[in-house]
């Protein structure tokens, strides 16, 4: 595989050991006051408004909303499929507002794009499928096949070359997919909720294998995706889209670890566990007896770091038990909560400063705890 990416990368000579941010430094991508309306019989709809954002090269950044929020618009105006109402789309620097019909075929080649139903062709094999960017390009036919065993080697296909779409499994076609764009080496690789039709697992897996191409080759991958597992696994940065404005944006720790938007929160709600249901129901607001045990919630939001023996410290002899612990590591940082029961004796205001928020849910008897 190492010798597949040194070749496929672009420049031929390419050596697969050198850190690929140090050689490729094309693949940005920048949005000024990006706007897209549609207009139809039905009406106008805004599904895009006054997006700014800047895209590295090499990163992977997310893009995430709720069905309707924008993203597939947004996604499409960055290789000119959706051309934008207002705004522009600058890829390394360049305008592509004005591009004419050769100068989108060439965007089309330097900006990939894979599918969530992969879009391949049913009645070719996996070869021609991934060879045919290169035929539409006019390549010789030795370098066709040569390019094109590379880039199924790459996304673990080698041998599969005769078989039919009907005969993979949907992470294969996948594969399939990411070979295709990747054959024509592109800077950026765009993916349209590229693992909403998988199963967990192969949704793992080809996430895995985005990774390794963005470490392997510098590409710039930029995603959609109305899942917040997707952003947490891959992602460098992301950007939250809601009813098309930019709801909140940054890095996945910071957002993850402190939501800024209620867009962001809704999103982030089904990766949140609640309170065991047996001590949610005998919670109280306030103190009733001096014995009552507080349930204490520790929040983590990348900064502290949830050191147990400074909280045992902190409880002295008092009892100290463990309610609930969600501590997620994303990008080296600890993200998320501990729930505690305190003893009588701890006073929560002691617990104030171990994490980056503290809140006491409520209090319930001492025989609860
Ligand atoms: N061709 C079109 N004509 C008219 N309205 C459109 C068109 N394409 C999208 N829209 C509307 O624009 C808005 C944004 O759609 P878009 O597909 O970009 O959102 P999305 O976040 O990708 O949604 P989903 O997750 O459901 O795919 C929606 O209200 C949608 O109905």
């Amino acid at each position: 595989m190492a010798g597949a990416s040194a070749i496929l990368h672009r420049g031929a000579a390419v050596d697969a050991a050198a850190p690929a941010a140090a050689i490729r430094k094309a693949g940005t991508v920048r949005l000024e006051g990006l706007g897209k309306t549609y207009v139809s019989a039905a009406g106008k709809v805004v599904a895009l408004n006054a997006i700014d954002l800047d895209i590295c090269a090499g990163e992977i950044f997310g893009i995430i909303g709720r069905s309707g929020a924008g993203k597939s618009s947004l996604l499409r105006t960055i290789n000119r499929l959706e051309q934008p109402s207002s705004g522009r789309v600058l890829i390394d620097g360049q305008d592509i507002s004005g591009l004419d019909e050769t100068g989108l075929v060439a965007l089309r080649r330097r900006v990939g794009m894979i599918f969530q139903h992969f879009n391949l062709l049913s009645a070719k094999t996996v070869r021609e499928n991934v060879a045919l960017p290169l035929r539409v390009a006019g390549l010789p036919a030795a370098e066709i096949a040569r390019r094109v065993e590379q880039a199924l080697g790459l996304v673990g296909l080698s041998g599969k070359g005769e078989s039919y779409p009907s005969r993979l499994s949907g992470g294969q076609k996948q594969r399939v997919g990411i070979a295709r764009a990747l054959v024509s080496r592109p800077e950026i690789l765009l993916c349209d909720e590229a693992t909403s039709a998988l199963d967990p697992e192969t949704t793992g897996a080809i996430l895995r294998l985005l990774r390794d191409i963005n470490q392997r080759l510098g590409l710039t991958i930029v995603l959609i995706t109305h899942e917040m597992s997707v952003i947490r696994e891959i992602c460098d940065r992301v950007l939250v889209l809601e009813r098309g404005e930019l709801a909140e944006e940054g890095p996945v720790w910071q957002v993850f670890g402190a939501p800024q938007h209620d867009a962001t929160r809704a999103l982030l709600q089904p990766l949140q566990h609640a309170l065991p249901e047996d001590l949610a129901c005998r919670l109280r607001k306030d103190r009733r007896d001096p014995q009552d045990h507080a349930i204490v919630e520790l929040g983590f939001a990348g900064l502290a770091v949830p050191d147990l023996a400074r909280l045992a410290r902190l409880a002295g002899d008092g009892p100290l038990r463990l309610v609930l612990s969600q501590i997620d590591r994303i990008q080296g940082r600890a993200i998320g909560k501990i729930v505690l029961a305190l003893g009588p004796m701890t006073q929560p205001d002691a617990f104030a400063g171990v994490s980056d928020s503290m809140r006491v849910l409520g209090y319930v008897d001492s025989t609860d705890g």
